[in-house]
C-alpha cells in the first residue's frame, strides 16, 4: 500500500509518500518563518494556502512518475489538534485530492502521529510516548483500545515555553535551535571552575512537576525576568534547558515505573534537541529501558508521520466519508480509538493483580522512579530504607536541591499528616546527608494491585482530610498508596472494611506514602490537582475506571469540600490541545 499522507497544523506545510512494501518515504516540506515574533495564525494559513499544493504536486509528480498512475492508494491529513485556519485548508486539499484520486480518505491525529512514527521506526512493541512539540507536551500509554494521557503540561507546550523566552529576548521564530546552541556555548564555558569534569553553573528557576503532570509557565516568566535583570542569556538558555528537559526526563521515569513499561520513545520538534535526547537516554539507560528517538525529519511537524499512520489506519479499514470529515482543532489524542493495533497495555500485568504483579509485589528491595527501597526485619517490626539516588541525567546542583528538598517535605509531611488523621507510615529515622529515610513498613502491597472501589473511597476520605489541614500529596498514583488485605471484611462476608467498622481493634488498611512532592497550601486548585493526578493513575491503569473514581469521588465529598470536586470537572476539561 502507498500512502500520501498532508500536514499543516500551524507552521509547516508538508507531504509525503509512504510505501508499505519497502518502507520508504518521501517528504517534501515548506516551512513558514514569520518575520518578527510568533506565529500568527492567519499569516500561517496563507502559507499553507499557498504552499500545501505545490508540496502535494510534487510528492504526486515523483509517485507517480514511478508508479504509474495508480500510485496512491489512500489520502491521509492531519484532522487536529492545529491552528483552526490552517487545518481547513489541509482538510480541504485532502479531500479534494482523495475525491480526484478516487481513493479513501484517512483522518489522523497530529499527536498520535508524533507517537506512532518512533513506534514504526524503533519496532518497540508498547513503549510509553514522550510527545515534547511546540504546541503540547505530554506522556501517552496505549491502555485498553486508546493512547492514555499518563501525564501533561498543566498550561504551555514545551516549544511555546522555550519560544516566549526568545522571543522576549527578541529571537526570531523558531527560537529552541538558538537556546540549544546558546546552551552548548555556556556548558563548554560556563563553570566558576576549571578541570574537565567541571560543570556549568546553574540558575535557580521553578521546577515544577505534580505527578506526571508539570507546567512551564513560572519558568518562562522567571526566564524573562532574568534576562530583564541583565543575566546573560547564554547562562539563562544553559538554566532554562536543564529545568526543562529534567522536568520531562523525571515525568517519563515515572511513566516508567507506573505502568512497569521498559520502552521510551521520544516525538514532537523539541526532541530534535541533543540535550533532551540525551537526558532521556542516560534516564532509560538507569532503569534498563531500551529508548528511541526518531531521525529529525519525522520529529519536526512532517507529513511522513502522517502518511505512516495512515497507512496503518486504511490498512485497518478506519478511513473516513468525506461528510464526516470535519477538522477539530482540539482533537485529543485519547479522543482516537486505537483500530491499527491490538495487544496489551503498557501497565502489563501491573493492574488489578494480573499476571506479573505477584513478583512486583514481593517484598524484595525495590526501585521507585525516585528512590531505592529496602525492607529490614521481620513481622510488625518491618522498617523501610528509602534512598533517593542521585539521577546522573540532571545537573548535579539541581539534582542536590531536588533530592534533599523531597527528602525533608516527606519526613515533615508524612508526620503532619499523620497527625492530621490520615494513616501514614511512622518516621523513624531522617538522614539528610544520604537523602535517606527510615519509615515504618505499612500495608502489604500497593494499591495499583489490589484496586477497589472501597480502597479508592478510602483514599478519597484520606485526601480529603489531607487538603482539610492545608497539605497536598503532590503526587498520589495508585502506586503511592499502600493497601492491607481486608481479612475482617472477607470474615464477615461483608462489603464494609476493617478501617471503617472498627478502627480500634484493626490497623487501617489504606495508608498513603511518598509525600516527597507535597507541600503546604489552602488553594482549591492545588487541592483538586491532587484528585486530578490520582484519577490519571487509575485511568492508566485500570480496566474499568469510572466506578473507581467515582468511589474516590464520593470518599472525598463525604470528608472533604464540594469546592474541590467542582474545580476538579474545571482542570479534567481544560482542553489543551489548541
Ligand atoms: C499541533 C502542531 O501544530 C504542533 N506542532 C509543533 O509544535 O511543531 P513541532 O515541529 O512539533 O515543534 C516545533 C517546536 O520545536 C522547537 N524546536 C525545534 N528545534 C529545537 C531544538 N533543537 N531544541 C529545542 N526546541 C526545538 C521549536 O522552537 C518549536 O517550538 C504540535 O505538535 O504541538
Ligand atoms: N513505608 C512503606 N511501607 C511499605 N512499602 C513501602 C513503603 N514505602 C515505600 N514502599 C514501597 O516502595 C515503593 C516505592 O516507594 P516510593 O513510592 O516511596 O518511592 P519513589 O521512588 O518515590 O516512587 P515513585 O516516585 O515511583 O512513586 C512503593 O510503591 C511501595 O511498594
Ligand atoms: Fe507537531
Amino acid at each position: 500500500m502507498r500512502v500520501l499522507g498532508i500536514e499543516g497544523t500551524a507552521w509547516c506545510a508538508s507531504a509525503a509518500l509512504y510505501d508499505a512494501e519497502t518502507d520508504s518515504v518521501l517528504i517534501e516540506s515548506d516551512p513558514y518563518e514569520p518575520d518578527s515574533g510568533g506565529i500568527h495564525p492567519r499569516e500561517a494559513a496563507e502559507h499553507m494556502s499557498e504552499a500545501i499544493p505545490e508540496v502535494v504536486d510534487r510528492v504526486l509528480t515523483a509517485a507517480e512518475a514511478e508508479h504509474g498512475p495508480d500510485a496512491v492508494d489512500a489520502v491521509a491529513f492531519s484532522r487536529g489538534p492545529g491552528l483552526g485556519p490552517c487545518l481547513r485548508i489541509v482538510g480541504t486539499a485532502a479531500r479534494a485530492l482523495a475525491g480526484t484520486l478516487g481513493v479513501p480518505l484517512v483522518g489522523v491525529n497530529h499527536m498520535v502521529a508524533h507517537l506512532e512514527i518512533g513506534r514504526h521506526r524503533s519496532g518497540f512493541d508498547n513503549p510509553v510516548c514522550l510527545n515534547a512539540s511546540g504546541a503540547n507536551a505530554h506522556l501517552l500509554g496505549y491502555h485498553d483500545g486508546r493512547y492514555r494521557v499518563l501525564g501533561e503540561t498543566m498550561d504551555a507546550g514545551v516549544g511555546n515555553a522555550i519560544d516566549k523566552f526568545t522571543r522576549h529576548v527578541g529571537w526570531s521564530h523558531p527560537g529552541g535551535p538558538k537556546v540549544e546552541s546558546a546552551a552548548a556555548e555556556f556548558a563548554e564555558t560556563g563553570s566558576g571552575e576549571s578541570g574537565a569534569d567541571s560543570v556549568a553553573d546553574l540558575l535557580d528557576l521553578p521546577y515544577v512537576v505534580k505527578g506526571m503532570d508539570f507546567s512551564f509557565s513560572g519558568i518562562s516568566s522567571a526566564a524573562n525576568d532574568a534576562a530583564d535583570d541583565g543575566v546573560p542569556v547564554e547562562e539563562i538558555c544553559f538554566s532554562l534547558q536543564e529545568h526543562v528537559f529534567a522536568m520531562l526526563a523525571e515525568v517519563s521515569e515515572r511513566a516508567l515505573s507506573l505502568t512497569g513499561a521498559d520502552e521510551l520513545v521520544l516525538g514532537g520538534g523539541v526532541a530534535q534537541n541533543d540535550r533532551l535526547r540525551e537526558m532521556l537516554a542516560a534516564m532509560c539507560e538507569v532503569r534498563g529501558a531500551d529508548f528511541h528517538a526518531p531521525e529529525p525529519r519525522f520529529l519536526r511537524d512532517n507529513a511522513g508521520m502522517i502518511a505512516v499512520l495512515g497507512a496503518k489506519m486504511a490498512a485497518a479499514g478506519d478511513t473516513v466519508e468525506i461528510s464526516e470529515s470535519a477538522v477539530d482543532p482540539s482533537f485529543r489524542p485519547d479522543q482516537v480509538p486505537v483500530t491499527w493495533r491490538s495487544g496489551e497495555s503498557v501497565a502489563r500485568g501491573r493492574a488489578g493483580g494480573g499476571p506479573g504483579t505477584a513478583g512486583r509485589d514481593s517484598e524484595a528491595d525495590r526501585r521507585g522512579a525516585e528512590a531505592t527501597v529496602t525492607v529490614e526485619g521481620t513481622g510488625g517490626d518491618r522498617r523501610v530504607i528509602k534512598r533517593r539516588e542521585e539521577k546522573s541525567y540532571r545537573h548535579p546542583e539541581l539534582d542536590r536541591t531536588l533530592r534533599r528538598d523531597r527528602t525533608v517535605a516527606e519526613a515533615r509531611l508524612t508526620s503532619e499528616a499523620r497527625r492530621a488523621g490520615v494513616p501514614t507510615p511512622l518516621v523513624y529515622d531522617v538522614d539528610l546527608a544520604n537523602t535517606t529515610l527510615t519509615l515504618q513498613h505499612v500495608g502489604e502491597r500497593d494499591l495499583a494491585t489490589a484496586l477497589d472501589e472501597r480502597r479508592t473511597e478510602a483514599v478519597g476520605r484520606h485526601l480529603a482530610r489531607l487538603h482539610d489541614a492545608g497539605i497536598v500529596h503532590g503526587d498520589p498514583t495508585t502506586r503511592n498508596v499502600r493497601v492491607s488485605p481486608d481479612r475482617a471484611a472477607a470474615a464477615r462476608g461483608d462489603a464494609e472494611g476493617a478501617e471503617t467498622s472498627g478502627e480500634s481493634s484493626a490497623a487501617p488498611e489504606t495508608y498513603l506514602i511518598d509525600f516527597g512532592l507535597g507541600y503546604h497550601t489552602g488553594h482549591v486548585e492545588d487541592h483538586a490537582m491532587d484528585l486530578h493526578v490520582f484519577e490519571g493513575s487509575v485511568r492508566a491503569t485500570a480496566t474499568d475506571p469510572e466506578p473507581l473514581i467515582a468511589a474516590l469521588e464520593s470518599g472525598y465529598e463525604s470528608v472533604g469540600d464540594d469546592e474541590v470536586l467542582d474545580r476538579l470537572r474545571d482542570v479534567a476539561d481544560r482542553g489543551r490541545y489548541r
